[in-house]
């Protein structure tokens, strides 16, 4: 059951992408030096590794939930299936969701957790999970929620400050008590038999359509565009560093200030390609009645960048956090798709 602890290297002589790596204990100690760094992160690529972040031995039990909840039979799995409706929260079948607009199916399967479930069990906010979540829904997966919920707050009243909005403006959208789509998310990807193709990703392209992803993985697979370039470049899983990226609820809360980048999944490289691929994320997500809309009101400096883009048709979207989630989770069903799966 327990995941392959001696996993092989990330290969050496695999090109892969720098980030920032940004130190959680000094964001704490309101270290400006590091506050810096972490705003040249957010406003450039708006992925970056956090390190000190105190979550490591949550994470590696949240991996245990997991790998418990796989193991379940399909047919079991399936009784929990988010479905086709725009519903995230539940277990995600290989193949559920497409990678292109040619209609390539996912490989990866995956279990969400609902963070209003988490913290209202054992009353129940949206729906059941199979036996295994429920079985450690106190103990692993609520202190795993809540800790990761309070580091992405942590780093949110940062950007906060740095957008120049009064204090609390992001928080109060992003309340514990208001349901949302924040959820933890328990990823597999099995290996693929007959080689490794970087062209067939597991997990397509795609923003994250929340504010903030707080990501663990132990294998290369990670794979992100940078802006103004044409190739993809792997993230190389750095121990003891989670890896963070902002997602689209920002770049419009910021008028574009804020980067929500482009990444997907491919097989992990060389012979890390042999083995299954784990990763475990946990999504901060607006809540459900916060409209996705840029905050010009609130700062002059987000008022300047949306009276200077190009395009500002997101900025003005009047969707609600809940309608937006609804369409974008449904927009990737295999079973929905038209003629593009990846766009906003
Ligand atoms: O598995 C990973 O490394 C990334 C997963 C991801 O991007 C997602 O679930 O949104
Ligand atoms: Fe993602």
């Amino acid at each position: 059951m327990a995941i392959q602890t001696s996993l092989p290297p990330f290969p050496d002589n695999v090109p892969t992408h720098p980030l920032l790596v940004i130190d959680y204990n000094l964001l704490l100690a309101g270290d400006e030096e590091e506050i810096a760094q972490l705003w040249k992160a957010a406003t450039a690529l708006g992925f970056w590794y956090l390190k000190n972040h105190g979550v490591d031995e949550d994470v590696n039990q949240m991996f245990d939930m997991g790998a418990e909840t796989m193991a379940l039979p399909f047919d079991e799995k399936m009784k929990f299936e988010q479905g086709d409706d725009g519903v995230s929260f539940g277990y995600k079948a290989p193949g559920a969701n497409a990678t292109d607009e040619t209609g390539s199916l996912d490989t990866v399967e995956f279990i969400n957790v609902s963070q209003d479930d988490a913290l209202a069990w054992p009353r129940q906010a949206h729906r059941e999970y199979p036996s295994t979540v429920n079985a450690r829904m106190e103990h692993t997966i609520a202190p795993f929620i809540r800790k990761s919920a309070e580091v992405n707050r942590v780093i949110m009243d940062i950007l906060n400050a740095k957008l120049g909005f009064p204090e609390g403006t992001l928080a109060e959208l992003h309340r514990l008590d208001e349901y949302s789509g924040s959820e933890a998310r328990c990823i597999k990807n099995p290996p693929r038999p007959g080689g490794i193709s970087e062209e067939k990703a597991a997990l397509g392209a795609h923003t994250d359509f929340g504010s903030l992803t707080f990501l663990n993985n132990r294998l290369g697979g990670l794979q992100v565009m940078v802006p103004g370039t044409v190739k993809w470049q792997y993230i190389k899983p750095l121990p003891g560093h989670a890896v963070c990226n902002l997602g689209d609820a920002m770049y419009i809360f910021s008028g574009g200030i804020l980067k929500s980048n482009m990444h997907r999944v491919v097989p992990p490289p060389g012979a890390q390609g042999h083995f299954e691929r784990w990763s475990l994320a946990f999504f901060t997500r607006p809540g459900e009645s916060v409209v996705l809309r840029a905050l010009e009101e609130k700062s002059s400096i987000v008022a300047e960048a949306v009276a200077s883009a190009d395009d500002t048709t997101l900025f003005h979207s009047n969707s609600t956090s809940k309608e937006w989630f609804a369409r974008r989770i449904k927009n990737q069903r295999t079973k929905n798709q038209k003629a593009s799966c990846c766009s906003l």
